[in-house]
């Protein structure tokens, strides 16, 4: 793959890209500012991605070598560059669709750069900026088609499961974190502990997630999806309280991300605008 597309980590940003466009599908608004408001979160996500291996670039020379930067298929400054002007493109985009947009993907940026170069090795901040940027993720898509209740909702969702996955991940690099000095949760309270609190968000968000079909958000189509979905994160709770290990903690955070890209199937499957569309 092209390293330029590489470092956006595009995976991730197609999934935030997805988000918005799941509340599209839940509004039934497909507009001009709502394509805008996708390509200002591909820009942006890209961007944060970008920009968390420039900074990370010693650390992922030991956990992650093949990445762009440390593999020297993307110079350090190249990169620096490359993510200001994606930060860049995409501020002025949100600000062209209106000015609450425009001073969310300001401030996200802002946050995004200094997660990726201060709070990403602090205990649990670190976890908190991310899931709340996930979760903002759609509450941008809900600002541009005017469902911002329904937004928060999901928003709320995709900080638990982000947190938790977080957690996993901080699991999985604690060897490389440790030598670059970092005080996340598995370094500071271990492994044990670390475990049970990622299992927790699991298990909560599983647990009341159900609730947006009795809340009326989504139909009764949404609930098989779902328990798909619950079944993968109820699994992925229990592995990693059995199992802390660094591989281990590596198959619960991909499988975590299976089981968010099923409940984005589940919020479309459940979504009433999409069987009108069907039924007409
Ligand atoms: C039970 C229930 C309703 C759960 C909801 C879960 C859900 C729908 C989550 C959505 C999360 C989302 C919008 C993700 C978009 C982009 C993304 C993957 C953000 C977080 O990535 C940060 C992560 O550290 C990147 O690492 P990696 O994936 O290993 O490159
Ligand atoms: C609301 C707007 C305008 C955008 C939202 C942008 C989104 C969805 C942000 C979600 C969080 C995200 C994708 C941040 C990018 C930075 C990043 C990859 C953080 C995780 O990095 P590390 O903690 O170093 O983990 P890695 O080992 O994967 O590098
Ligand atoms: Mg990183």
């Amino acid at each position: 793959m092209n390293p330029y597309l590489e470092i956006l980590r595009p995976g991730n940003a197609v999934m935030a890209v997805i988000a918005i466009f799941l509340m599209a599908i839940i509004s039934g608004k497909f507009t001009f500012e709502v394509l805008m408001a996708a390509v200002v979160v591909f820009l942006v996500t890209g961007a944060g991605n970008s920009i968390n291996d420039y900074f990370d670039h010693k650390i992922d020379a030991i956990n992650k070598p093949q990445r762009p930067i440390p593999s020297g298929r993307i110079s350090l400054k190249g990169a620096l560059v490359y993510s200001i002007s994606l930060f860049a493109v995409g501020i002025i985009i949100a600000f062209a669709i209106n000015l609450l947009l425009g001073i969310i993907a300001l401030s996200s940026s802002l946050l995004m750069i200094y997660y990726a170069r201060d709070l990403k090795t602090k205990c649990l901040i670190g976890n908190l900026s991310i899931s709340f940027l996930t979760g903002l993720c759609f509450v941008f898509g809900g600002i541009a088609v005017e469902q911002i209740a329904v937004s928060i909702y999901l928003g709320f969702y995709a900080f638990l499961m982000t947190m938790a996955r977080e957690i996993v991940k901080d699991m999985e690099d604690q060897e490389g974190d440790k030598e670059e000095g970092a005080t996340t949760l598995p370094i500071v309270y271990g492994n044990r502990i670390s475990s049970l609190l990622a299992a927790l968000f699991m298990i909560i968000a599983s647990v009341t997630s159900p609730i947006l079909y009795f809340m009326g958000v989504f139909s009764v189509f949404y609930l098989p999806v779902l328990f798909l979905a619950i079944v993968i994160f109820l699994y992925s709770a229990m592995s990693i309280l059995k199992d802390q290990s660094m591989e281990n903690s590596g198959k619960i955070s991909k499988r975590i991300k299976l089981g968010m890209a099923i409940t984005f199937v589940a919020f479309a499957v459940g979504s009433p605008f999409l069987w009108s569309l069907l039924v007409k």
